[in-house]
């Protein structure tokens, strides 16, 4: 079931968003303070910042897991509860968090069994999604018999299967070796683009941030605070001649100095 957006809804609106854990105690942290961030439908936005910053509390607060102590929240026009209702995201985590005991088909069928497809439209749509991230001849295989990055993979085609408006990706490739990562960077673009969902993207990574995104938002700790947001006009499609282009070099520089200036205000 497609979540169903109109196109001129955002696909989301963050005003004066606080998160404090633990409020009114002595354990009390300001994990986000005063969060203002619109975010339009088929956008890739990455949220860039050191440990500590917010970017996964961020992320939870859009997928409805916590919810803000202040400030308004909608994801396509809605309550993050209602989004999370109607199945407007899918999210891969950093660990592929598969299930070892079914195949790697019956894990892109799980969310689709829980929303009551048939069995016939399910096998159908794992075949579609794993075809498209690569794996088609996969789908008889467990997730122990892939490699890290066929695993993340496996996750992504679960994600979108049931094919939300929204992916939320908390550091998808944080675990993997550079050349993977780089390979995933690429074949997720190709993803963004075959499926037009809307990426939210968690990264450590400026060289990522910067390839991936049309805009990075860029984070500061203590509290957690957008402190600027970085427009990407480097041209898609993005390749690996991409990474050698001198705007790609400008675009890391100036990301590493917002985010060097973010942490000289802590
Ligand atoms: N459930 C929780 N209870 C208390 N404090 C929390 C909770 N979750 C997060 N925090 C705190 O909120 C702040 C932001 O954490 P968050 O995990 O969002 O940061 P992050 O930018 O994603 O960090 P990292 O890059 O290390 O994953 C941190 O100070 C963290 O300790």
């Amino acid at each position: 079931m497609a979540a169903i957006t109109s196109p001129s809804t955002l696909a989301i609106s963050a005003q004066h968003v606080n998160k404090i854990f633990n409020l009114k105690t002595e354990n009390e942290v300001v994990a986000l303070e005063n969060v203002n961030l619109t975010i339009k439908p088929g956008e890739f936005i990455s949220l860039i910042g050191p440990s500590g910053c917010g970017k996964s509390t961020l992320l939870r607060l859009i997928a409805d897991l916590i919810t803000p102590t202040s400030g308004d929240l909608k994801i396509n026009g809605k309550e993050p509860h209602q989004a999370r209702l109607d199945r407007d995201y899918g999210m891969v985590f950093q660990a592929a968090t598969l299930y070892q005991w079914r195949s790697v088909s019956k894990n892109v069928q799980l969310p689709l069994e829980i929303m009551g497809y048939n069995r016939e439209e399910r096998q159908k749509r794992a075949q579609e999604m794993l075809d498209m991230v690569e794996l088609g001849a996969f789908g008889k295989h467990y997730p122990w018999q892939l490699s890290g990055g066929m695993q993340q993979r496996v996750s992504i085609a679960r994600a979108l299967a049931f094919n939300p408006s929204l992916l939320l990706m908390d550091e998808p490739f944080g675990a993997l070796d550079e050349f993977t990562r780089e390979r995933m960077n690429m074949e997720l673009l190709r993803i963004w683009d075959e499926t037009q969902v809307t990426v939210i993207f968690v990264t450590h990574s400026i060289a990522e941030a910067v390839f991936l995104s049309s805009r990075i938002v860029v984070m500061s700790p203590r509290p957690g605070r957008i402190t600027a947001i970085v427009n990407n006009d480097l041209p898609y499609p993005r390749n690996n001649d991409t990474r050698e282009l001198p705007q790609y070099f400008e675009k890391v520089t100036e990301v590493r100095e917002l985010l060097r200036d973010a942490h000289e205000v802590d």
